[in-house]
């Protein structure tokens, strides 16, 4: 179909500089390992939040959970059946986590999206999709204005899930198992700075237990909050 071969989005040598950097910084850190692709950048850090934080965020999730909404109602609807909430950006529990996120990776708090809290019940997932936005939907405009581009994702899983919830990433040869208090990031974005293709990824249903993750993601230019 026509749509499919609308690329992404184009290079950009801003984002490019945002993925070498960040790359940089987690390749110096020793709490972070590389994950092995050819396709993809993506990292993982074990513990990086203790269990008493996993607890107080799965908690807070509990509170405020709703389902899920997607950005673009583009037939893609059931394609993330859990449940979510966004995180009180200036509560200091919330803004000291955002702080540990943004410093791991060397980016500024202030280009992160408001983290977002998800909860995956048995049989509930979400399929699989890209972070960063399509430019040529009619989305973009707007998400353009509001902070631009999303560059990297940084998820955290806060418990560990009997079976299932692993997120995959099929083109880029990564599967990541929940483990809880374990850190993974990637790069949404090619070496040249356009949208890597490559980086679709799942959250693969739960089969038993319950998945709690935290989200954040991050723009290309400080984050304009949607007004209410
Ligand atoms: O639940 C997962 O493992 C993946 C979540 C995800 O892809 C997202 O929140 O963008
Ligand atoms: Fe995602």
């Amino acid at each position: 179909m026509a749509i499919t071969s609308v690329p992404p989005g184009q290079p950009s040598a801003a984002r490019a500089a945002i993925g070498q950097s960040v790359a940089a910084r987690l390749d110096a850190d020793p709490r972070m390992t590389r994950l092995p692709s050819e396709t993809i950048q993506a990292y993982r850090s074990f513990d990086f939040l203790d269990g008493a934080t996993c607890d107080h965020l799965i908690a807070l999730i509990e509170r405020r959970r709703r389902p899920s909404t997607l950005l673009s109602d583009n037939g893609q609807g059931a394609n993330r059946t859990s449940e979510s909430c966004d995180m009180d950006r200036n509560a200091s529990d919330i803004r000291a986590i955002d702080e540990r996120i943004a410093s791991a990776l060397g980016l500024d708090p202030a280009h992160g999206e408001t983290m977002q809290g998800q909860r995956y019940a048995p049989g509930q997932h979400f399929r699989t999709h890209h972070d960063y936005f399509h430019e040529g939907e009619s989305y973009w405009p707007q998400m353009r204005a509001s902070g631009g581009q999303r560059t990297w994702t940084a998820m955290i899983y806060l418990n560990d899930v009997e079976e299932g919830g692993a997120t995959w990433f099929p083109q880029g040869g990564v599967r990541a198992s929940p483990r809880r208090g374990m850190l993974l990031t990637w790069n949404n974005m090619e070496a040249d700075g356009r949208p890597n293709t490559r980086t679709l990824h799942e959250g693969m249903p739960v089969v038993e237990g319950v998945k709690y993750i935290v989200t954040k993601w991050f723009r290309e230019h400080p984050w304009v909050m949607r007004q209410a």
